[in-house]
């Protein structure tokens, strides 16, 4: 069988050069013949079992197929695999004809292809006034509806488009899709289309019920929603949690309707889960603008979506267009680039991070997607890697969303050899052999104990300590951590705490070798040439003088000792103080001496503190090392209060609440936060009527839509910049009109 790489492999012109169209040459039709049959393959497991290759790896067979079969005419018969709709296997259902023919869409993957789409339907109505009804692609499972007299008769799957499965008692179990229509124009018969789903947020869920279960888990959503409707036993269907959106009319009778973005309201008049998505444009233009915003907002909808789908809004219109034997040409599906690819999962290893906590991640055969190489994906803990039932040496779908950390869904359980093994947890820490355990009895994540000298704690926490979060010191990056913390040599490091920090002298960097650690993985970065460690002298040039980066990080480190209390608290890496809480103390208490003075009931009393920081902050204080690294800072003339009188500090944006949410280009998230904050502005979690303001960035999610909803002022970076800059009057009028497209 063909993986993901075989596929890719298959990329080679073979037909450069052809001759006439009758004279194929004998490379081409073999070529065209493997492909046809890998696709045939392909589409028997995606339809009947479940899919082994990603999708992007099957289009790109399809598409090469196609290509063949432009450049050499004759192989475009009418049984190729691209003339047809997939889909009519022999199976356990029985088989049922559709009134009307449910079809299946071309695809544009680029803007030439929607151009000539556009040119094409332009001169076939030159002079008609039309409409383009862009709606959302739902990546999920085409099922058609059939209503008599408002009763819901039947529930098939595609099939080939003439014949498909009935899986009537199954789709009856679909929360959503109602047994009777509602309303008062209900018609004597109608066909429903639309794509049944699997929430993305209860697919972890779902697998975990699995594994526990002694089952075979899902490779993504996709996958579910189809192996979940197609159950012998519809009691299984029904304990699933499978949606539906509807996009489109079959047969009907009993009512006419000219326009489908019409149609979609009295759908939902009858009680129909329509798209809410769904926008008419007058222009090519404005199909380009629906594209590129979901492209932005592909994840602000509660689907999958792998693409937009332009239909003719005109019904009449429709018809005179026409349809292939596989695709009507009055419609088109736009492809956004897979988000979704299958690879190998070579290992699972553990990392330490600054606070101790061990967490698994993925060590994966390097693939490209979404516009980038990736060779780790997150796992979170133990229990997440039991819950996503993979194992080492799976084949899995990995997908990696914009510059969302990348992300393993599930394994493609159909192509397990038994060679596959479990991930089991090491019980000591990886990089200082303490045994790992949980810091409290409820918590799922285990530590290292070792706080104080583990070097990957220290190393990770000197690092956060120089970083853009807290000191914010110039020419202190991973490397210097590293060198300061665990050199090769001397033997002892500068640094056995954060206690000697202030106190670094230019001396003892220049003698320091070290490794060239790699940050997702603590291992060291090897040279590509001779496969050894890298080493480096990082501080010292080649005459053994320290280098103008070294001195210049000496100046930062002591001008540090004199950033706000707030950046000090955030560097000593107590656990859950980040910097929005270290504002609050900051604002609160003016010095580090009144936190440490401070009762727990006194602390958790503060607004943006609470028990648990609380808690936190008094175990911290308890430790004799921790309290040591206090005195040495102090000694060395950090500043550990605030300047001036309390109140002091402006507060122009007192009385002002926001919500922060998306990625914004120039913020963290806490940094966006804390500016707020400290102009006297409230930050709070969720949208609601009270909200002042919503600051988005890109990626931005529900908050975003409810604020939309709510109609509370929605400011970009230049707004929330006017904001900071000249206060909330300005910022009300820089809030961007509410801009989402609205329902049909
Ligand atoms: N991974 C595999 O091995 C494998 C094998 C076969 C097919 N596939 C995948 O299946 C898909 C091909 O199937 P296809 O022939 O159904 O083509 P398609 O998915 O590209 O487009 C047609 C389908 O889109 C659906 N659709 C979703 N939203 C819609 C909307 N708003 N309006 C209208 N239709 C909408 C309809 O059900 C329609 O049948 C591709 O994504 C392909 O990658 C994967
Ligand atoms: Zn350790």
């Amino acid at each position: 069988m063909a993986g993901e790489r075989g596929a890719r492999a298959g990329h080679q012109d073979l037909t450069a050069g052809a001759g006439p169209a009758s004279a194929v040459p004998a490379e081409a039709r073999e070529r065209h013949k493997w492909l046809a049959e890998q696709v045939e393959e392909h589409r028997f497991r995606y339809y009947v079992k479940t899919a082994v290759i990603s999708d992007a790896a099957f289009d790109e067979l399809l598409r090469e197929l196609t290509r063949l079969e432009e450049q050499h005419p004759e192989l475009r018969t009418p049984d190729s695999p691209t003339q047809q709709v997939a889909g009519r296997y022999e199976t356990e259902f029985t088989a049922v004809e559709h009134r009307e023919r449910m079809l299946s869409l071309d695809n544009a993957f680029d803007d030439a292809e929607l151009d000539a789409w556009a040119e094409r339907v332009a001169e076939e109505l030159r002079g008609i006034p039309y409409h383009f009804l862009c709606e959302l692609k739902v990546d999920g499972l085409a099922v058609n509806l059939t209503y008599e007299h408002g009763r819901l008769t039947r529930a098939a799957t595609r099939g080939d488009g003439r014949t498909g499965e009935d899986i009537t008692p199954n789709v009856r179990t679909i929360e959503e899709v109602p047994d009777r229509l509602t309303g008062e124009r209900v018609p004597d018969l109608v066909e429903i289309r639309g794509e049944v789903f699997f929430p993305m947020e209860r697919f972890e869920e779902l697998n975990a019920r699995l594994v526990e279960a002694g089952e075979k888990p899902f490779a993504n959503p996709r996958n579910a929603a189809a192996g979940s409707l197609r159950q012998k036993d519809p009691k299984v269907t029904a304990s699933r949690p499978l949606q539906m959106v509807v996009h489109g009319i079959g047969a009907r009778e009993g009512f006419s309707i000219d326009r489908l973005s019409q149609a979609y309201g009295l759908l939902k008049e009858w009680g129909l889960p329509t798209a809410r998505a769904a926008k008419v444009v007058e222009s090519l233009d404005g199909v380009r603008e629906f594209i590129a915003y979901y492209g932005e907002h592909r994840h602000a909808v509660e689907h999958e979506i792998d693409g937009v789908v332009v239909k003719l809004d005109e019904i009449p219109l429709q018809g005179r267009l026409g349809s292939t034997s596989r695709a009507p040409r009055w419609a088109l599906a736009w492809k956004y680039p897979p988000e979704e690819v299958n690879t190998r999962l070579l290992d699972i290893r553990v990392g330490v991070g600054r606070t101790g906590r061990v967490t698994p991640y993925a060590v994966v055969e390097p693939v490209t997607v979404a516009g980038s190489e990736v060779e780790f994906a997150t796992l979170h803990n133990q229990e997440v890697v039991k819950a996503k039932g993979v194992l080492i040496g799976d084949t899995v779908a990995l997908r990696k969303a914009g510059d969302v950390i990348p992300e393993i869904l599930g394994p493609v359980a159909d192509l397990r050899d038994g060679s596959e093994r479990e991930f089991v947890m090491p019980s000591e820490c990886p990089e200082c052999g303490t045994p790992l355990r949980p810091m409290k009895e409820e918590d799922v994540d285990l530590r290292c104990p070792n706080a104080r000298s583990c070097p990957a704690q220290l190393r990770e926490r000197i690092f956060y300590l120089a970083g853009r979060r807290s000191l914010d010191i110039d020419h202190f990056g991973y490397v210097a951590a590293t060198a300061l913390t665990q050199p090769l040599e001397p033997a002892e490091p500068p640094l056995r705490d954060e206690g000697r920090l202030f106190d670094l002298t230019v001396e003892e960097l220049l003698p320091i070798k070290s490794y060239v650690l790699d940050q997702d993985t603590g291992l060291p970065k090897r040279d590509p040439e001779t496969g050894e460690p890298k080493v480096v002298t990082f501080f010292a040039n080649q005459q053994g003088e320290p280098k103008k980066n070294t001195l210049a990080m000496l100046e930062s480190i002591r001008a540090a000792r004199e950033r706000p209390l707030a950046r000090i608290i955030t560097g000593l890496s107590i656990r859950h103080v980040g910097p929005v809480a270290a504002e609050a103390l900051a604002r609160e208490f003016r010095s580090l001496d009144a936190i440490a003075a401070a009762g727990e009931e006194e602390l958790a009393a503060t607004e943006g503190v609470g028990p648990t920081i609380a808690a936190s902050l008094k175990a911290w204080f308890s430790v004799d090392w921790h309290r040591e690294i206090v005195e040495r800072w102090r000694a060395a003339g950090v500043r550990l209060a605030e300047e001036g009188e309390a109140e002091a500090a402006p507060r122009p944006l007192a009385g002002v609440t926001a919500v922060v949410t998306g990625t914004l280009e120039g913020w963290t998230r806490d940094g966006a936060k804390e500016a707020l904050q400290s102009r006297g502005a409230k930050v709070t979690g969720s949208v609601s009527k009270k909200t002042d303001f919503v600051v988005v960035g890109d990626s931005p999610g529900s908050k975003y839509e409810k604020a939309v909803a709510l109609k509370v002022p929605i400011l970009d970076e230049a707004g929330f910049t006017v904001l900071l800059e000249h206060g909330a009057e300005a910022a009300r009028e820089a809030a961007l009109p509410p801009e989402e497209p609205a329902p049909a």
